[in-house]
């Protein structure tokens, strides 16, 4: 907001009014000596003053404004006679604030380097309500109108484009040709008009290319009104009459709008939606931009101090105290054409998109940093897997390792187990000749002579082809721990003799034989055997003493009941013992059938027994096979590698389960 400024000016007096003068000035307060009326202004210009003073007070800021797009109004106020023609036009002695102000006005273009000007000036008068056209004498009764383009305006109005101060104060004297001016009592030339001299400035910014893109083609457009008022004056004292009489009739209907309005303004009207008379009167309505609007104003208040003239000058003093309170608001007139517009809006388009890839571009650039930690991560990921897994398949392979280890293990054990039963089996001579030793008692020395090798039929009972796995038992535990299959037993007692001579081995002589068997605690030779492995050992033993004196028994009653087979067959196939074993038979037949039918049973029961065993000592060794895998595990916790490895070097079988033998009959 923009208070309009008010300065007054004093003419010079004569000598006479000088004396009688009833006003005092002080500074910028002005009182009437014969009251206690006191007026202050931004500015009071005594009667000697300059007019470049007034013009440089307040008027050449509004031109320099004007030149960057502010609207500006200077217009001279006051009663006939007392100056304003002089203060805005001046004379060729003492040039007025107009021409002060155009060349001001081109010497500020001038310094505005960066920009281009172009100046156009019209200038006009309203003269009994009607406006005419200084510089086109032919356009008069001008009409006022209003467009938002151009705001309020004066249709038909010339307008000429000047270029230098000279061109527009010719044009100037162009106008003051026309204008309408009388001769009054008090003013040799009075103004009967209020004239409007205006200067339109357009400029905008200097381009090299004007289609260059980073150029904008906003044009401002300000105008300065520099106005000359006619003067309120009382037809007493002009004398007027007729036409002087209707202009001043005029003149001071005007001018009382203009105070109307200014008292309105000054009352703060228009804020509070009150009515403002602008359109009452031409002049108001011309000046309206700067009444209140958009525009800087200053208002010269032009008065004389003589007595004659005192009330005129305190009316005038009045309005220019109301001017005071009005204030305007002043802003840059900026237009912009379709090709500005669009090449503004253009420039602001890509200046966001210049903001927006920036923004995008920041945006992407923290994405891909994102995105390559991510990746770093997961390449750290897959690295650390693939250590982790390289370790896992070195821990298989140890694992494996260990697990062919035992499988090795397994497999010498077992062989020694097999090879233990081959043993056995190759050893068969030994069996027999245990067999012989425990035979039962004598049979006739022919007969026996004639034994044939095999008996068809019953063979098999007697030497039975055995596969390995179902060859004898498994050696004494010492003899397997000492590969040593030596100590088999050698003697057999054969005290025994059956009721036909044939003996059944004696129970004590098989307790004796299978205690043979059992070896001495070997503790000693079995560097650092674990608890539990001598326990295994142990009942190992039992059960192969159980096993044994079973599998004993049974060879022992095959045998004999065999050997009584063998009689009885041989009794019948003998010519020359035809009598004597017909005796026999006769004697034995009945019995001898019996005791076939039952031994041929007991065979078979045997048989299946046998069988059974095979498979409990299948089981067992499966069984005693894992707990030796336990064991050596647990040995090897407890850093009994040496006794383990001497274990398994010496062949040492692995345990029968307990169960399995315990079962046996
Ligand atoms: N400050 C001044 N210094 C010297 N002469 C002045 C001064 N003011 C006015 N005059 C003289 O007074 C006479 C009248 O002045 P001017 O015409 O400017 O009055 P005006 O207010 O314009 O009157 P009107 O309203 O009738 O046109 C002129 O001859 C002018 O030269």
């Amino acid at each position: 907001m923009e208070r309009i400024n008010v300065a007054v000016r004093a003419r010079p007096l004569s000598p006479e009014d000088v004396k009688t003068s009833p006003w005092k000035i002080s500074a910028n307060s002005i009182v009437f000596s014969n009251s206690s009326t006191k007026f202050e202004f931004d500015r009071i210009f005594r009667e000697d003053c300059r007019t470049v003073d007034v013009y440089e007070s307040r008027t050449k800021a509004i031109v320099s404004a004007a030149i960057g797009g502010f609207n500006g109004t200077v217009f001279a106020y006051g009663q006939t006679n007392s100056g304003k023609t002089h203060t805005m036009r001046g004379s060729s002695v003492e040039p007025g604030v107009i021409p002060l102000a155009v060349h001001d006005l081109f010497d500020m273009i001038q310094q505005e380097i960066d920009r281009e000007f172009l100046l156009r000036m019209s200038y006009m008068e309203i003269y009994n309500e009607e406006i005419n056209d200084l510089l086109a004498p032919e356009h008069r009764k001008l009409q006022i109108h209003e467009s938002i383009e151009r705001g309020i305006f004066v249709a038909g109005l010339k307008e000429e484009i000047v270029s230098s101060p000279q061109q527009v104060l010719e044009f100037m004297e162009f106008g003051e040709a026309h204008r309408h001016i009388g001769e009054t009592n008090m003013n040799l030339h009075s103004s009967r008009s209020h004239t409007i001299f205006r200067m339109i400035i357009e400029s905008r910014d200097k381009v090299e290319d004007e289609y260059a893109e980073s150029s904008c083609d906003a044009v401002r457009v300000s105008v300065l009104n520099l106005v000359d008022l006619a003067g309120s004056e009382r037809a007493a004292k002009t004398g007027a009459e007729g036409v002087r009489l209707k202009e001043g009739s005029h003149i001071n209907k005007s001018l009382m709008t203009l105070g109307t309005v200014i008292k309105k303004l000054s009352e703060g009207a228009e804020s509070q939606g009150g009515h403002v008379p602008y359109r009452d009167s031409k002049l108001t309505r011309i000046l309206q931009p700067a009444l209140g609007g958009n525009a800087n104003t200053a208002i010269i208040c032009n008065i004389t101090l003589a007595q004659i003239h005192a009330d005129e000058t305190k009316s005038s003093l009045q309005f220019a105290s109301r001017a005071l309170r009005v204030t305007n608001c002043v802003h840059v007139n900026e237009i912009l054409t379709d090709a500005a517009l669009l090449k503004r809006q253009k420039k602001e388009i890509e200046e966001l998109r210049a903001k927006l890839q920036g923004s995008h571009s920041d945006h992407l650039g923290e994405e891909i940093l994102n995105l390559r930690n991510t990746l770093l991560q997961s390449e750290l990921e897959r690295e650390r897997i693939a250590l982790e897994l390289e370790e896992e398949k070195k821990a298989q392979a140890e694992r494996d390792k260990m697990l062919l280890v035992q499988a090795k293990k397994i497999q010498n054990l077992s062989s020694m187990v097999l090879s233990s039963n081959r043993d056995e089996v190759t050893d068969h001579r030994k069996k027999d000749k245990r067999r012989d030793t425990w035979c039962p008692g004598r049979l006739p020395e022919k007969m026996v002579n004639k034994l044939p090798s095999t008996i068809p039929g019953q063979a098999s009972a007697v030497k039975p082809v055995k596969s390995d796995r179902e060859r004898g038992p498994l050696l004494p535990f010492e003899e397997l721990v000492n590969d040593s299959t030596s100590n088999v037993i050698k003697e057999r007692d054969c005290n025994s003799v059956g009721p036909n001579g044939f003996g059944l081995p004696n129970p004590r002589s098989l307790i004796h034989v299978t205690s043979r068997k059992k070896a001495p605690a070997r503790k000693k030779s079995l560097p650092a055997e674990s608890a539990e492995l001598t326990e295994l050992r142990e009942e190992y033993e039992n059960l192969l003493i159980q096993f044994e004196t079973q599998r004993t028994r049974s060879e022992i009653e095959i045998d004999y009941l065999t050997r009584r087979l063998v009689k009885a067959n041989y009794a019948f196939d003998t010519d020359e013992k035809a009598i004597e074993l017909s005796t026999i038979e006769k004697e034995n037949e009945p019995e001898a059938s019996l005791v076939i039918k039952q031994l041929q049973e007991k065979i078979s029961m045997l048989e299946m027994e046998r069988s059974l065993s095979l498979q409990n000592l299948e089981s067992a060794t499966a069984l005693e096979t894992e707990k030796n895998m336990h064991a050596s595990n647990k040995q090897e916790e407890v850093g009994l590698h040496e006794s383990l490895d001497f274990f398994f070097s010496d062949n040492t079988p692995k345990l029968c389960s307990k169960t399995s033998l315990l079962d046996l009959p």
